[in-house]
């Protein structure tokens, strides 16, 4: 392993499959495959399972969006103080199905670091790994929009839109951690993202649509 201890970050989006009964399924078996491997596994589910899931699991869990707001007259809103309350660990912040400006990543990172939550800021190519990069966040996520779901990994399909991210983020911030995702399904995937540099992978529906994630899990962190 390196030094930096490596993350799977398994985003239950808003899948029925990650919902309810079948979100504490999946962080059941994140946490046993987390305790079996030594490799940290979060899981981000819906806003509304954060509390449950935090509350019956020692496994990291994540908000997939926070709004840089304070306490106050905001309706319909995602209150980064409430996430941290429900026992969230940190936050997606501009996944590709949740984009924001800049501004507000901006916003978003220094609200997160505030109140203590790790911020991974969602990135589709390098030159926005870059640009996040300069926000100091603490993970930055470069996913492909056009891999994201598709069943193609992007470890294999374009490993040198990970490098580059590496590369960019590097140069830009050292302290920020990178992490990739879009189709990672396998401990060779993940393998791959890790040697070419980054932290571990974000990923979803391998794992959430799988008839047992349990396994994929354990294939997942097989390589590392
Ligand atoms: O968007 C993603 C994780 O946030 C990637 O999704 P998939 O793993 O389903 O490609």
């Amino acid at each position: 392993m390196d030094m930096v201890s490596p993350l799977i970050l398994v985003n239950l989006k808003t899948y029925q499959e990650g919902m309810g009964r079948n979100a504490h399924r999946i962080a059941a078996a994140a946490e046993t495959v987390a305790q079996e491997s030594g490799v940290v596994i979060g899981i981000a589910p819906a806003f509304t399972e954060i509390h449950p899931i935090s509350h019956h699991y020692a496994i990291p869990v994540y908000a997939q969006h926070i709004d840089a707001i304070t306490p106050g007259a905001h309706t319909g809103h995602i209150l980064p103080e409430a996430v941290r309350a429900a026992g969230a660990r940190g936050t997606l912040i501009n996944h590709s199905e949740r984009r924001l400006t800049l501004a507000d990543i901006d916003a978003c990172v220094q609200v997160a670091r505030r109140l203590n939550l790790e911020s991974v800021v969602c990135t589709n190519n390098d030159s926005t790994s870059a640009a996040a990069a300069a926000l100091g966040p603490d993970y930055v996520a470069v996913e492909p929009p056009e891999l994201i779901g598709s069943g193609v990994s992007v470890s294999k399909a374009d490993p040198g839109i990970i490098e580059r991210s590496v590369n960019a983020v590097r140069s830009v911030n050292p302290d920020v951690k990178v992490l990739t995702g879009a189709g990672i399904q396998s401990g060779e995937c993940v393998k791959i993202a890790v040697d070419l540099g980054t932290c571990g992978v974000l990923l979803a529906s391998s794992v959430v649509k799988a008839d047992d994630p349990e396994a994929v899990l354990r294939d997942l962190v097989s390589m590392l």
